[in-house]
């Protein structure tokens, strides 16, 4: 039997991959409000402080911290009302010991005040002077000038994929324009004599086309902009011809079907014979999924996904996926331990080869403050098996399997 050459491990085929990836994709300039979802291309740093001033949090008086120390209701410090604040302008004069400016919540602390006394925390004993009940330390009740964010902090760090909350801080510091990374573009070519398209009812032996429409979503679920090239017959030239035409209008190309070691497994050659450095690997120590082949073409990453449609999703999740959504594979500890985010008790035993790490599409229940997954049983051909499912779990290389009861990470689907 012909073997696969070159089986890397997932982590040695990303970084024969990500050698290879250029250091900035293309990117755009856009308003902010329509950066939503979108990933920076340059950070964003603050020009001023946020807020510019002190400023009160609370609805009471700007005081100096040191004229409340010691007040209690049975003994309040008095201090006297001499101004007053209005919010959306700068105070005048000066709090003075044993003085005190009424200031509303958002209100500017007026010069000598350091806190601000909750007006609950107050008796009024006429309009010009208050008792005040409890004592406050100095920073109370306000927020100081640059707290939020600094002049010449970062605000947001490139590469970051912009929420809604990150909108309201570019809002803070004046930004209206953020320069992001423009959605990649993904060309997807399905090989295979025996597939029809979907609208078309298949003859004997022949079957629907399953991988265009599911990588189609899976890359727009990403962020990029997949585009169809159709179904393709296992013919060499017809594919060479493709590859060219998809290389050409994309960031990138998937190639589904013809990645195993077949007689009409051409897929690989035409790739590897189409630029340099051509193939990069071709078998990942994985399963489903070994056949994969990832390759390099003028620059342009180029994948050959298994035929099998559960096979096809789960290498595009691991290969494919953290190109699309942050142009690059998880580098830093915490987005590493972000790709598997939940951990759940496997509800069977599973065999796995040594020295091969598995994706296990799993159901995930949930009782007694515990995520259960339970194994979707079904050939990686079949793709019920990954509607089932919510998720992969990953039994790594070095465990020959796990027991019912053992605690596995999960990825979301
Ligand atoms: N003797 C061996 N045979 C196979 C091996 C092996 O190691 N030795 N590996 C198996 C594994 S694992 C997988 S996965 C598949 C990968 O096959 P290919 O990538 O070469 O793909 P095909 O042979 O073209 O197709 C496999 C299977 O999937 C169906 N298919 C293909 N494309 C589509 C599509 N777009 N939509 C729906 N279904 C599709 C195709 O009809 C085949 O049934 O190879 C195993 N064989
Ligand atoms: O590993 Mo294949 O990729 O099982 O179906």
């Amino acid at each position: 039997m012909a073997e696969l050459f070159n089986v890397l491990t997932v982590d040695e085929a990303r970084a024969a991959i990500a050698a290879h990836l250029p250091d900035k994709w293309p990117h755009e300039k856009v308003p902010v409000l329509k950066s939503l979802g979108r990933r920076l291309a340059a950070e964003v740093r603050a020009v001023d402080d946020v807020p510019g001033f002190d400023r009160s949090t609370m609805d009471g008086f700007a005081v100096r911290a040191r004229d409340t120390y010691g007040a209690t209701e049975g003994m309040p410090a008095y201090v006297d009302i001499t101004g007053e604040i209005i919010i959306g302008r700068r105070p005048e004069g000066e709090v003075k010991s044993g003085q005190a400016y009424r200031i509303p919540t958002g209100g500017m602390l007026p010069a000598g005040a350091d806190a601000v006394v909750m007006v609950e925390y107050t008796e009024e004993l006429d309009s010009r002077t208050i008792g005040i009940i409890k004592p406050v330390a100095p920073g109370e009740n306000m927020v100081r000038r640059g707290d939020d964010i600094a002049a010449g902090e970062i605000a947001l760090p490139v590469g970051h994929q912009i929420r809604a909350q990150d909108l309201g801080m570019l809002s803070s510091i004046g930004v209206t324009e953020v320069e992001v990374a423009v959605s990649l573009k993904v060309g997807i070519v399905s090989t295979g004599d025996e597939l029809v398209n979907p609208g078309e009812n298949p003859l004997s032996g022949q079957v629907r086309d399953i991988n265009s429409h599911a990588l189609y979503g899976a890359i727009a679920a990403c962020g990029g902009a997949p585009r169809l090239y159709g179904i393709v017959s296992d013919n060499y030239e017809k594919l060479k011809d493709i590859l060219r035409v998809a290389l050409k209008d994309n960031d990138m190309v998937l190639f589904s079907g013809g990645s195993s070691v077949g007689t009409r497994d051409v897929a690989s050659k035409v790739i590897d014979a189409a630029g340099k450095p051509g193939v990069l690997f071709h078998g990942i120590a994985i399963s489903p999924g070994k056949p994969a082949l990832g390759a390099i073409l003028g620059g342009k990453p180029v994948f050959g996904l298994p035929g099998h449609p559960a096979s096809a999703m789960v290498v595009f999740d691991l290969m494919v996926a953290p190109l699309v959504r942050m142009g690059g594979y998880p580098t830093g500890a915490k987005e590493i331990a972000m790709e598997f985010p939940l951990r759940a008790v496997i509800t069977r035993n599973l065999r796995s080869a040594a020295g091969r790490e598995d994706f296990v599409r799993v159901k995930l229940g949930y009782s007694d403050g515990r995520f259960f997954a339970e194994p979707v049983l079904g050939k990686s051909g079949l793709i019920s098996t990954m509607v089932r499912a919510d998720g992969l779990a990953h039994i790594p290389a070095g465990k020959e399997g796990v027991e019912a009861g053992e605690i596995v990470e999960v990825k979301l689907f």
